[in-house]
Parts: C-alpha cells; structure tokens; sequence
C-alpha cells in the first residue's frame, strides 16, 4: 500500500489524501486513455460496498478509484455523525484486496474551506421520502458527491440501490447540470435472510438485528402482492410490520422508477424507512403493478 503520495502505481492501492493529488492522477491517467469508475463510500466497508467495486472492476480499460468521506454536510443536528463507525485501516485492506487503484481520503478541511456557502439544491425530491425526515440530507449528499467528481473527475460512478432516493437524484444531478460520469446503480447486497447491509446494522443489538428483517420482508411481501394492485401492496407489507410492533415505520411509499407517483400497473418501487431501537434502517425493492410485462 503505498500511502499519501502523488506518484500512481497501478495494480496497487494509492491512498491520497489531498485532492489536488487526486486530480493530477486522474489528469495523468486521462491522458494515457485510462478511464475512471468512482465508488464513493462513507467507510466501515461491507460486502455490499466490494460488490459495487467488482462491479467497477468489470468495465473494461479502467482504473477503480474509491473514497472514503463520513460526509459532516449531510448528518442534520442529533443525527449520527459523531458515532458512525470509522474502519480506516480494514476499509483499505478490504478495498486492496478487492483490487482497487486509488483511495480518497480526504479530511474534513481538505474538502469544506471554513466559508464555503455554494450548495446543489436537489429540487422538490430532496423535501420527500428520505428528505422529509432529514431536511438539508440530500443538498448534502448533492455537494459532497458534485465536489468529488469535479476531484476525482471519473467516466464512470457507481452508487447502491440500497439507497434509492439518493441514486435516483445523483442520477438527475449529472443530467440536469452536464456532468460526465454515466451514474450505474448496483442491486442491493443482503444478508441470507433478507436484511439489507448497511454500515449502521452495526448498531444493532441481536434482538433488534431479529426484528430488522421485517423491513425486507415487508418489501417482499408487497412485491407478491403487485399482480392485484398498488392498494393489495400496502396492505400485504402494513399486515407483515403489523407483526413487529417494536419498529418504527417513518414511511412506506409506493412510487414509480423515478419516484413519481406510483403508476397503475408497471414497473414500481416501494420503499421504506424504519427505526429499529435508537437505529434508523431504509430499504427499497422493485416490483410490477398488474400483471407480468
Ligand atoms: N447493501 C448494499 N448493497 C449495495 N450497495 C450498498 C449497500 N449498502 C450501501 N451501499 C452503497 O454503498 C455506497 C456507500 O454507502 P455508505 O458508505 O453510506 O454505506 P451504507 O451501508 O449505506 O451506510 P449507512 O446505511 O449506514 O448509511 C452507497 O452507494 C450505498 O448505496
Ligand atoms: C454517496 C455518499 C458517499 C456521499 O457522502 C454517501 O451518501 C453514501 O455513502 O451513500
Ligand atoms: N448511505 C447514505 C448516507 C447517509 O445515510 O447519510
């Protein structure tokens, strides 16, 4: 591992912590024809952040750069970002082994000048959804991601669908202001019985870690119920939460691909946000409304 220096060694991890660094990299790999996939990340790396990394592996001719960044502009007040779990030194291992190139890691000051006040306003789908129970959560988002590309300056970045309402804005942010990179969602990793993988299932007691998976079977129990109708979803998913009283729902909504309203028949989204003891879980599934296309 080669640590904090500005000279780039393929096939080895490079971590770099400062973003000029980063960006002469990306200029130089540029000019030689490489390309770049970006997997932005948060840290306290799991098995759904190395899927997306092997899912950048697998675009040919390209150089996978990753960051980790815990994000201060996108916690509001009371939330996690004191506590959110920092693995700095397995987050390299793991993402070494799992052959990435590049690693950002910037400090808090390296990305945010002390009076930085430019922000991307997401539009009216930062308010819902995730955004109405964490106002300012996806202008965050929007900064951080829109500073690093303009850093890492990558062709491609690749983001989970575990987090939906975030791929789907990222998606129109790089549409609605030219940006390059061609934004890829990759399936959400889950555990055997269901569970989402998330940095904050770490939180999580055992008992709670039981009662968690009624948020995806919630989703699963939807989905079967699309052949009959938006309404037979949410009765099928309410019926299965009604089960697990101890968690608490703060949304289950029905939405179309782009998180319009949800159509009559067609492909769909359901997605849900819960609290499971003092820990806030969200998870999202497909489905078709009516019958099979
Ligand atoms: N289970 C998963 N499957 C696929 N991608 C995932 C999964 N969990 C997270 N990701 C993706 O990994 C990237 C980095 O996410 P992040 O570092 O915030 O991890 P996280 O597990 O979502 O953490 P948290 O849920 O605590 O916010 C995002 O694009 C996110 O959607
Ligand atoms: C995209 C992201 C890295 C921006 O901080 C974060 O929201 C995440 O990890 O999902
Ligand atoms: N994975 C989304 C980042 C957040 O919850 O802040």
């Amino acid at each position: 591992m080669t640590v904090s220096q500005a000279r780039f060694t393929r096939d080895q991890l490079n971590v770099l912590a400062r973003a000029e660094d980063v960006t002469r990299t990306s200029n130089a790999l540029r000019r030689v024809g490489s390309k770049i996939a970006f997997v932005p990340t948060m840290g306290a790396l799991h098995e759904g952040h190395l899927e997306i990394v092997r899912r950048a592996k697998r675009i040919p001719n390209t150089v996978v750069a990753a960051s980790i960044f815990v994000n201060p502009l996108q916690f509001g007040p009371g939330e996690d970002y004191e506590a959110y779990p920092r693995s700095r030194e397995a987050d390299l291992e793991a993402l070494e082994r799992a052959g990435v190139e590049l690693v950002f890691t910037p400090d808090v000051s390296e990305l945010y000048d002390s009076d930085a006040a430019v922000t991307v306003h997401p539009g009216p789908l930062g308010d819902e959804l995730e955004g109405a129970h964490r106002p300012g959560h996806f202008a965050g988002v929007l900064t951080v991601v829109a500073k690093l590309f303009n850093i890492v300056r990558p062709h491609y970045a690749l983001f989970g669908e575990k987090d939906y309402q975030q791929l789907v804005l990222l998606k129109r942010m790089a549409r609605d202001l030219n940006m390059e990179p061609s934004v890829i969602g990759v399936p959400t990793v889950r555990e055997r019985d269901g569970l989402a993988l998330s940095s904050r299932n770490r939180y999580l007691t055992d008992e709670q870690r039981e009662q968690a998976v009624v948020l995806s079977a919630a989703l699963t129990a939807g989905a079967h119920a699309g052949q009959q109708g938006p309404e037979a979803v949410y009765e099928a998913a309410r019926e299965t939460l009604a089960a697990q009283p101890e968690v608490a729902v703060d949304y289950l909504a029905l939405r179309d691909p782009e998180l319009g309203p949800a159509p009559d028949e067609g492909e769909a989204r359901l997605l849900i946000a819960a609290r499971v003891g003092g820990t806030r879980l969200i998870d999202n599934a497909g489905l078709v409304i009516g019958d099979p296309i």
